[in-house]
């Protein structure tokens, strides 16, 4: 069993793939052990979080999911502690691996009750996992926000019920308002035999909590990864015998009249991110050629721009004005990060598209946040979000290039590539700006020589890690985190 942490590089698995896995697994083990292995990792884990626990609330549903928890609360029951169990479901539908575990349970003398017990010191959450198949209703769904309101730690096991392990969609949402977060209690899930691609994105981190991992002994073999978690990039090493020109030259194309901001903030980020140069070419020709306090941006209009050296940010506060020169910023440029009102512009304008996809194969990253994306694709926020995954696989296909979805669990997707879901990141991030900053990062990295999807997710990664370790009592800006 592990802690699941933002280093941590590992496949993930989604809902096929996850039941592929467990089939080739039990077909070389005696019937019953993986979900013997499951009740005893849950149990282990429950110890550690609860040890001196007096009353452990299992609610069980009615697959295997519950299986586990019944699995769990035999070996608890034989530990010493007093699990109280309440069941959801029908003991002749049981399947076969849940009914051996009811068994077991019984056996061992656990608690059956038909309501939740008034008080307990931790709460099994097993009513639903892979095999969710509608949102919880119902004494399910009653439960669900019993639990999830309750003072007690909260162990998910597999998967927080109701989550959609593909997509990270909460079909009933037991999360608290925003507003009230500072209320909830301890949340932790333990996933089973695959670590789910759900459980990284959406509504998934903030369901799942604590992140912890058992491949009960089962090895993937080669069933094919939905996604990754990269682990923490490698700092670069930079050699003596290098110069400016080694780390490469970022244009920021942005600041319209009024926004010159968000230009200002992706120059300084690529500064910080170890760009050999970076030149600012601000669309709001009234702007001073200087910012003092980032002196060695050096300022050019964006018509003087040799595009066919340098690796172009192009969008950050371009507002209407970016439109014109999009067609010669996407034809001339080198390496390209599209952003915000670049993005919005070639929404709207088919042309632009058309001229983005005949970039393939020269460096291009789209970042995106929600609605961007769903302008791209011609649909709706909701729909982007209801699956994060497939949107940014769809946009990566359409337009050849490498994209950034934006938000709780960046995807970073490329054209017949494994998509990655990045693990850091917190919402002191959701401040004006912060987009800026990591497009200035992204052209820093894609300067300096990485490949687009490298540089896309080492970026997002490092971006996502300073809000981690930004101080909690200090509200962050996106000009501090440029300058991490
Ligand atoms: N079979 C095995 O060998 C193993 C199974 N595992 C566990 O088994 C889980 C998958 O088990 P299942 O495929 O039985 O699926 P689940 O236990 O997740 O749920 C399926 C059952 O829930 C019902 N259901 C679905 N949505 C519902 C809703 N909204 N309200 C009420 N009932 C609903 C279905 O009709 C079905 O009876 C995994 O998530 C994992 O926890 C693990 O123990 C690993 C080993
Ligand atoms: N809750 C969150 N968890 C992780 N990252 C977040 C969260 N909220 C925002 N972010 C990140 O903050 C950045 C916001 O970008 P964007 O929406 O383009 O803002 P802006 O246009 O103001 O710069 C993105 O990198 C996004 O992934
Ligand atoms: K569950």
């Amino acid at each position: 069993m592990q802690r699941i942490t933002a280093a941590t590089a590992a496949p993930l698995f989604g809902t096929d793939a996850s039941r592929r896995i467990e089939q080739a697994a039990a077909a070389t083990l005696p019937p019953h052990a993986l979900m013997q292995r499951a009740g005893l990792a849950v149990a282990r884990l429950a110890m550690a979080v609860a040890p001196n626990a007096r009353t452990i609330w299992i609610a069980c549903g009615p697959g295997n999911n519950g299986g586990d928890g019944l699995e769990a609360a035999a070996q608890l029951q034989g530990r010493g502690f007093a699990p109280v169990v309440t069941r959801i479901g029908d003991d002749t539908r049981l399947p076969p691996d849940a009914r051996a575990s009811l068994q077991r349970a019984r056996d061992a003398g656990v608690r059956f009750a038909d309501a939740p017990p008034a008080h307990a010191d931790l709460v099994l959450d097993a009513l639903l996992g892979l095999g969710a198949a509608r949102a919880p209703g119902g004494l399910m769904a009653d439960w669900l926000r019993r639990m999830h309101a309750g003072p007690a730690p909260v162990l998910s096991i597999d998967l927080p019920s109701g989550l959609n392990a593909d997509t990270g969609a909460l079909s009933l949402n037991f999360l608290a308002p925003a507003a009230h977060r500072t209320q909830d209690a301890r949340r932790l899930c333990l996933s089973l035999l695959t670590l789910k691609p759900g459980l990284f994105t959406g509504q998934g981190r903030d369901a799942a909590g604590e992140l912890w991992f058992d491949d009960l002994a089962a090895s993937p073999g080669d069933v094919p990864l939905t996604a990754r978690l990269p682990g923490a990039p490698v700092p670069m090493n930079r050699r003596h015998a290098t110069h400016k020109g080694s780390y490469g030259d970022v244009a920021v194309v942005g600041g319209a009249p009024g926004m010159a901001g968000a230009a200002l903030l992706a120059a300084t980020a690529a500064l910080h991110g170890g760009a050999g140069r970076v030149y600012l070419a601000p669309l709001d020709a009234a702007l001073p050629a200087l910012a003092p306090t980032q002196p060695e941006l050096m300022f050019r209009r964006p018509a003087a721009l040799p595009l066919e050296d340098l690796t172009v940010v192009c969008g950050c506060g371009g507002g209407e004005a970016i439109r014109d020169l999009l067609p010669q910023v996407l034809g001339g440029s080198r390496a390209l990060v599209l952003d915000a009102d670049a993005l919005n512009a070639v929404a709207a304008d088919e042309a632009l598209q058309r001229q983005l996809a005949g970039r393939a194969g020269r460096p291009t990253v789209l970042t995106p946040h929600p609605l961007e994306a769903a302008r791209l694709l011609g649909t709706g926020t909701a729909e982007v979000q209801a699956d994060r995954l497939r949107a940014a696989t769809e946009l990566a296909q359409r337009f050849g290039a490498t994209v950034v979805l934006k938000g709780s669990g960046t995807i970073v997707a490329a054209p017949n590539q494994t998509p990655w879901i990045n693990p850091t990141g917190n919402a002191r991030l959701a401040t004006a700006g912060t987009g800026d900053v990591l497009a200035g990062m992204i052209g820093a990295a894609l300067a300096a020589g990485h490949e687009p999807m490298t540089a896309a997710w080492q970026a997002v990664w490092t971006h996502g890690e300073r809000a981690e370790r930004w101080p909690a009592h200090r509200p962050l800006t996106a000009g501090a985190l440029a300058r991490c």
